[in-house]
């Protein structure tokens, strides 16, 4: 059987790692192709890589010479390149958030629905991490009785100054939302997001910063803390309470000082080092599920779902109410 060939779509922080991913780390795949408007990182890259650079994303899209496409471009340009892979029948990996908004989300699991096949995965990565999977193994095999609730705390070191109090929702908390969903599997309903007064070190009408509560379908919550411009490195914590126990992901053993880059050991830089095995194991089971005709893992539905939540929480980000979350039927939806 011959190698998947890639392209990559964005080859800014996140296609550059895929893109890399796909080189060094991935079996029965190969790099063809890398697309950037900024000619000069598609050029060094693709020269590094030994991958042709296409200037126009679309054009790489179409392409005969590639089978199966990463979209790592920035995520209000997804819904563009999602219909493009559907139109040309393209297997695509698409990073998060799958689209701006529900309504476009909602467009992308119809338009794919209507082709009678998956061709789009999102990059909901913490599916993949080694301790989410053991944690969501655990509350699976009904040890710890029913699990009530989720506490979540996901901190970035810092973020550029053009990430807005909305991107904290769409970008960061969208996470979470994935998170609660999967592990419960059940749909969240409603969500409140509040703000605490805002770190001086960003710039002023940044809100970060954020708290959320989700309620779901089932009965269950879960409450997230983001805050995206922490100082000191790249925390992401999961604790699930259940009838007979508790489940903690992402905690480090001992001192509970954070300081200097430091919380008892080193803390990651950023998710490409925390999440690397996630990365890893998220890539190779995109290609090994693609070459079989199926995906593996969080799918258009799953983009949307997050989506629709995302925008309620947008609301009430505005708002500080809590803002019931609208879901097209999915039964409807998929038939
Ligand atoms: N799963 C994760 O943990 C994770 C982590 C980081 C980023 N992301 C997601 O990955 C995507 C990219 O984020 P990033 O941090 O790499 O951003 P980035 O800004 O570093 O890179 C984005 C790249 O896309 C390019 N670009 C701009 N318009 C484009 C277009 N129309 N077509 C193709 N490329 C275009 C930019 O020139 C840039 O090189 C986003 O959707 C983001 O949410 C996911
Ligand atoms: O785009 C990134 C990425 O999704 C990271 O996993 C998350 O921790 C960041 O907050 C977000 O900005």
């Amino acid at each position: 059987m011959s190698d998947l060939r890639v392209g990559v779509v964005g080859v800014g922080v996140m296609g550059a790692d895929h893109a890399e991913r796909v080189v060094r780390k991935t079996a029965g795949a190969r790099l063809v192709a890398v697309s950037d408007p900024d000619w000069a990182r598609a050029e060094g890259l693709g020269a590094r890589l030994d991958a042709r650079v296409v200037a126009d994303p679309l054009e790489l899209i179409a392409s005969n010479e590639v089978d199966a496409v990463i979209l790592a471009s920035p995520g209000f340009v997804h819904a563009e390149q999602l219909f493009a892979c559907l139109e040309h029948g393209k297997p695509v990996l698409c990073e998060k958030p799958l689209t701006m908004d529900a309504a476009s989300a909602l467009q992308v699991v119809e338009r794919e629905h209507k082709l009678g096949r998956q061709l789009i995965q999102v990059g909901f990565m913490r599916r993949f991490d080694p301790e989410y999977a053991a944690m969501k193994q655990l509350l699976d095999s009904g040890e710890l009785g029913r699990t009530l609730l989720l506490h979540n705390v996901h901190r970035n070191k810092s973020v550029p100054t053009t990430f807005r109090s909305e991107m904290i929702v769409r970008d960061s908390m969208v996470h979470e939302v994935d998170v609660a969903r999967w592990l419960f599997g059940s749909e969240i309903t409603r969500i409140t997001v509040r703000t605490p007064q805002p770190t001086s070190l960003v710039a002023d009408g940044v809100l970060d910063p954020q708290l959320a509560l989700f309620e779901l379908a089932n009965g269950a919550m879960a409450d997230v803390e983001v805050f995206v411009n922490f100082q000191v490195g790249y925390e992401v914590r999961c604790e699930a309470v259940a009838e007979r126990g508790s489940a903690t992901i992402g905690l480090g053993a001992g001192v509970f000082t954070r300081a200097g880059g430091q919380w008892g050991g080193a803390m990651p830089a950023d998710f490409r080092v925390r999440f690397e095995q996630a990365y890893d194991i998220e890539v190779q089971r995109w290609v090994d599920a693609t070459v079989r005709g199926e995906i593996d893992g969080p799918s258009a539905w799953d983009g949307y779902a997050a989506a629709a939540v995302c925008e309620a929480g947008l609301e009430s980000l505005s708002s500080g109410r809590p803002v019931e979350v609208t879901l097209a039927d999915r039964s409807k939806v998929l038939g």
